[in-house]
């Protein structure tokens, strides 16, 4: 199992005219940008602005109906964290230990594996719990848990912390700096202004299936490039 990820800059992820059209609306613009290097990238935008598209396209889960949408190189390995997590009908240990066996682990290695993962996200005591009846703040962490396993080398998540407690958020906020350190390129979607600042290096944000802007954290919260970001940032957009 490899916990550690290797030293090979991970590949850009590439936009190129990539389109969301649903029995003949578009719900996603031709979007074109880039998504480069070990990053943490938050996409922000108001309700049904296109940012689970956008996640969606980026994971491969949604084929873009015009355009492309490509890694410029061997599709790295990768994870996803929704705001609801998927989670198996068995318990915390084992969706973790079938997540390994998924990936191949050899048996004997799964469940101290799952243990150290348990322990990490502060679940241990609940390990024999179904998965399930977990609260919504320990099935986030049971999910970054599992993801932390599979030593992603891009992680995105949905909205993680959107139905949390701020304790919780702050738990999720943690592993996704950790995940970081430990090399995993972040592409993740919020609308917590307070959080991207505390998370970002890089902004995109989307308004009505528009990318409006995508440019560096500091850059965006300070002088941005466009009126609908002051807008977006000052709590004046109107949709
Ligand atoms: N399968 C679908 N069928 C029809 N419309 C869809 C589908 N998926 C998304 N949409 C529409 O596309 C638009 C963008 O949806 P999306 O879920 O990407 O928004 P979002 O920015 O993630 O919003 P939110 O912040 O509310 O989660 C919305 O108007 C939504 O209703």
């Amino acid at each position: 199992m490899a916990h550690q990820l290797p030293e090979l800059a991970i590949p850009a992820l590439r936009f190129e005219g990539a389109s969301v059209v649903h029995r003949g609306q578009t719900l996603l613009q031709p979007l074109t940008l880039s998504f480069d290097g070990c990053r943490r990238t938050l996409v922000m935008g108001p309700n049904g602005a296109g940012k689970s598209l956008l996640m969606r396209l980026a994971h491969g889960l949604l084929l873009p109906s015009a355009g492309q949408v490509y890694w410029k190189g061997k599709p790295p390995r990768q994870a996803m964290v929704f705001q609801r997590p998927v989670l198996l009908k068995r318990s915390a240990l084992d969706n973790l230990t079938y997540a390994l066996a998924v990936s191949g682990t050899p048996w004997r290695s799964r469940k101290p594996l799952a243990r150290e993962a348990l322990a990490r996200f502060g679940l241990s005591p609940l390990e024999r719990r179904p998965a399930r009846v977990l609260s919504g703040g320990e099935q986030q962490r049971l999910a970054l848990a599992r993801a932390w396993l599979l030593a992603p080398e891009v992680l995105f998540l949905d909205e993680p912390t959107a139905a949390l407690d701020p304790a919780s958020m702050r738990a999720v906020e943690a592993a996704v700096v950790d995940f970081h350190a430990r090399g995993t390129r972040i592409l993740m979607t919020t609308h917590d202004l307070n959080q991207a600042k505390r998370l970002a290096d890089d902004v995109v944000l989307l308004h009505e299936g528009r990318l409006i802007e995508h440019s560096d954290a500091e850059r965006f919260f300070t002088t941005p490039a466009s009126p609908t970001t002051r807008a977006f940032i000052d709590g004046d957009l109107i949709w």
